[in-house]
């Protein structure tokens, strides 16, 4: 018998013990190799980078490399790939680690060998070791590689399906035309006469003043906020997601402090949500890509997108004229169509031969649904055939039935193989960023289920007591599920059982994905992803898909997912029917013009029905306070109200007209009021994608509808953008002093706690947004005249750590409390 001890620590025996340590060595060896993978991906592009510079053939060393060159190391680390216990590292999408039968040189050669590859269906590899000895020579397709190539956008590892009703080829003999110019960007000198260069420092300081060195008098205030404008606009230059590789730093500053935001009444839909979990440190750390990387393909075989839109621009660039020919071919055919139709959302595609159960579509009949709008049209085919899909249609078109009848024609294949369980499975989920859309998306599911007996659909959504949710849970059927992040991550980590049902999932749909997929969410998304199974269906849908949203898409998506884009390229993201405009007026008149904007509707239509969207919560609760005080039939939706109020609300409005909602960022996304005749945004939106969903309320299933969008002077930078958005400028409103008199004594009436909350809230909201909160003095001042002009008559004092917090420690104009 050997020596030694029989048992070893806890409790192993001998070979036990030695089998573990084989496998801890394993381990580590295989960490050392991934990462000289890294290491070997890095110089390998680099190599690539330098030999495509101007002039690099001329400087590559004769002969290749010393020992100790680049080019060497190269080799070494890719021989390492060849070696036992690496074969799993390396895959066919990483390139060819042997030498490949080279394509003979020439363009006509080159592309028809990558061609080749494509048609083949054969993964496009990255650069080989053995694709360095040809990096002197020039490569086909890098000949006059210049700004027009340039253009060409490599990042194709997806397929577009580019609607054909998308007037993209020209949009404007089809009336899409951004007058952008309607809106002179403001001078420094159009008021003052004093140089600019003079005035500069005093917007630092705050201390803009008239002619005669007054500070208080409406010109002064003017060139003040003027100067905020410019200020903005300067700091302004937000990082746009087409700018870098920085993106996936998420260092998107009004998504970062919105936990103060919210701390101060900020609202916004992150309001309601974000707080059921995640953490700020979470929201603010860097995005860990790893963590949803390995959700849908092996850890291993994923591999960095940047390195791969780098490596593979040729076939990339070969995808997109493919593309780019079809695309045409099918325009050329489809824009008759779509023309001939006019503007209508329906096609004369009807559901029944969509391939949808006959259930479902008698279940359609019955809510009036026959025909498919055009997003259902393109989508559901894909979608039905159990790709993967990302979605992106203009709003109000259509796009919840778009996935909700594939989610439910997945149950049913599902439901085929698993009969006998006392407790089902769910098998498709759909998540969604606020709880009035998952208690809409319920409701229109349960419609479609009119006929399938035996499958039911539920909502998990904060707000609500997790016993009964549980409970609800377990004994009514529930195949799809409809839930929000948070409460669902809750489910998930409390309750294993629920975790073992969702093993069984088939299709995940997240509706509004690129606001899922934003830092807000990401956290949760990647945590609830992960528990998912890897065999499964994914759709994305929303009305807005930002360039960054769509590379972090492809972390849920599968690499062959096909991109469905119904508004196509370059054209216009809002909704043609709807009239947009743009009213500046300073923020102490704010209150008041929007009471004039609501009278002078109310009495233009009958049957208005109007959406007033406020900055923050307690904004909102000002606004909705003054609004009741003036006599208008007014509801208030905000996340400062208990859950039961807000359906409540929601669904009074839902069936109400000659009604105003005010609201915050919980009613911007996806809630779907019908004839909903005019949307009023008050003070700047948080961003692009937020002002065109929220305008989204209004002109929806191709209606026509109003949309006036209210700044104060300095925050005309947002219109910057927005420009390409057809915006007009509405006329200066006409506040008579009466009117004036009555609104002011309303804002008076309201409770000084109120007033002190929408302070606060107000501060928290414009200090988070990137554009302004960088000038600390900048937003102190503007938070103080706001106070001001709600009857505050000093700042009301704040928490030293908040303070800190927010970087307003030292700011004049800020009070802390003692
Ligand atoms: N095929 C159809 N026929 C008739 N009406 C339809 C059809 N599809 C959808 N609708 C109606 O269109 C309206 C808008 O649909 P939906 O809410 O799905 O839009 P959406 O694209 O998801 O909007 P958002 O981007 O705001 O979320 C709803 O009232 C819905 O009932």
């Amino acid at each position: 018998m050997g020596g030694g001890p029989r048992t070893f620590p806890g409790g192993l025996s001998k070979w036990q013990y030695k089998r573990m340590h084989e496998k801890l060595a394993r381990q580590k060896q295989r960490g050392l190799l991934r990462h000289e993978k890294q290491l070997y991906l890095a110089r390998l592009r680099s190599e690539i980078r330098a030999s495509r510079l101007p002039g690099a053939a001329a400087e590559a060393p004769p002969g290749g490399e010393g020992p100790t060159s680049s080019r060497a190391h190269i080799r070494a680390l890719a021989d390492r790939f060849r070696r036992p216990g690496a074969e799993d590292l390396w895959n066919e999408d990483d390139g060819p680690l042997r030498r490949v039968k080279r394509p003979p040189t020439g363009i006509a050669s080159g592309v028809r060998h990558q061609q080749q590859q494509l048609d083949s269906g054969k993964p496009r590899g990255g650069p080989s070791w053995e694709d360095l000895t040809s990096l002197d020579q020039p490569r086909p397709l890098d000949r006059g590689k210049g700004p027009t190539s340039a253009a060409f956008n490599p990042r194709r590892e997806y397929l577009t399906v580019v609607a054909p009703w998308c007037p993209r080829w020209d949009p404007r003999p089809l009336g899409f035309v951004a007058p952008k110019k309607s809106y002179p960007v403001m001078t420094r000198c159009s008021v003052s006469c004093q140089p600019c260069v003079d005035l500069r420092p005093l917007v630092a300081s705050g201390l803009t003043e008239d002619g005669n060195g007054r500070k208080d008098t409406p010109l002064a205030q003017f060139n003040q906020e003027r100067f905020y404008s410019v200020a903005a606009r300067r700091f302004g230059r937000k990082w746009r997601p087409d700018s870098s590789d920085q993106d996936d730093k998420g260092t998107s500053a009004p998504k970062k402090n919105l936990r103060f935001g919210k701390k101060f009444g900020a609202s916004s839909e992150e309001d309601s949500e974000i707080d059921e979990s995640g953490d700020t440190g979470a929201i603010r750390r860097r995005w860990s890509s790893a963590a949803l990387r390995n959700c849908d393909v092996k850890k291993e075989r994923r591999v960095l997108k940047s390195y791969e839109e780098e490596s593979n621009d040729l076939a990339g660039r070969i995808q997109e004229l493919r593309e780019e020919i079809r695309n045409r071919e099918v325009l050329g055919t489809e824009r008759r169509r779509y023309e001939s139709r006019g503007e209508s959302l329906l096609t004369s595609k009807r559901f029944d031969q969509c391939g949808v159960s006959a259930l479902t579509v008698k279940a359609l009949t019955d809510a009036g649904y026959v025909q498919t709008t055009v997003v259902q049209e393109a989508a559901l085919p894909i979608c039905l055939e159990g790709k993967d899909v990302l979605v992106k249609a203009k709003t109000g078109t259509g796009k919840s039935a778009a996935f909700l009848l594939p989610a439910i024609e997945s149950v049913l294949n599902a439901m085929k193989s698993n009969t006998n369980q006392r407790v089902s499975p769910i098998f498709a989920l759909v998540l969604c960023p606020t709880r009035e859309l998952a208690i809409q998306l319920t409701a229109e599911a349960n419609v479609l289920l009119k006929y399938h007996e035996g499958i039911g659909v539920q909502s998990l959504i904060g707000g609500t007591r997790f016993k009964l949710d549980q409970r609800r849970l377990e004994s009514d059927p529930c195949q799809i599920l409809v839930a929000t992040p948070g409460r669902l991550l809750d489910h998930i980590e409390n309750k294993s059982s629920f975790s073992v049902r969702l093993m069984r999932l088939k299709l995940l749909v997240l509706d509004e994905a690129d606001h899922l997929l934003d830092l807000g969410f990401r956290k949760d998304i990647e945590k609830i992803v992960d528990t998912l199974p890897r065999q499964r269906q994914t759709l994305l849908f929303s009305a807005t898909i930002p360039k960054e949203v769509r590379r972090v898409s492809q972390l849920v998506l599968k690499r062959d997912h096909v991109f469905v884009d119904t508004v196509g390229l370059g054209a216009v993201e809002t909704p043609t029917k709807v009239q947009q405009s743009c009213l500046v007026v300073p923020h102490e008149l704010h209150f008041h013009t929007v009471h004039h904007l609501l009278r002078e509707h109310i009495d233009r239509e009958v049957d208005y029905k109007v959406i007033v969207f406020c900055t923050t919560a307690m904004v909102t609760e000002f606004m909705y306070i003054m609004l009741r005080d003036l006599k208008l039939n007014v509801r208030e939706i905000h996340s400062r109200k208990p859950q039961l109020y807000r359906t409540r609300i929601s669904e009074e409005f839902r069936g109400s007209n000659r009604i105003v909602l005010v609201t915050s960022d919980v009613s911007t996304r996806g809630v779907n009021y019908p004839d909903v005749t005019l949307v009023i945004q008050v003070g700047v939106p948080p961003d692009r994608e937020h002002y065109i969903h929220r305008l989204g309320r209004t002109a929806r299933e191709g209606k026509s509808g109003k949309g006036i969008l209210l700044l104060a002077p300095w925050e005309q930078y947002f219109l910057d953008e927005i420009g390409d958005l057809p915006i007009d400028k509405y006329p200066a409103p006409d506040i008579d002093q009466e009117m004036k008199q009555k609104v002011d004594d309303s804002i008076e009436m309201v409770d000084m706690s109120i007033k002190e909350a929408a302070y606060h809230a107000w501060l928290g909201y414009y200090n988070s947004i990137a554009d302004i909160g960088r000038d600390k003095r900048m937003v102190v001042d503007l938070a103080n005249r706001f106070g001001a002009s709600i009857g505050l008559e000093k700042p009301p004092a704040i928490y030293r750590k908040t303070a800190l917090k927010m970087g307003l420690k030292d700011v004049p104009g800020i009070r802390i409390r003692k």
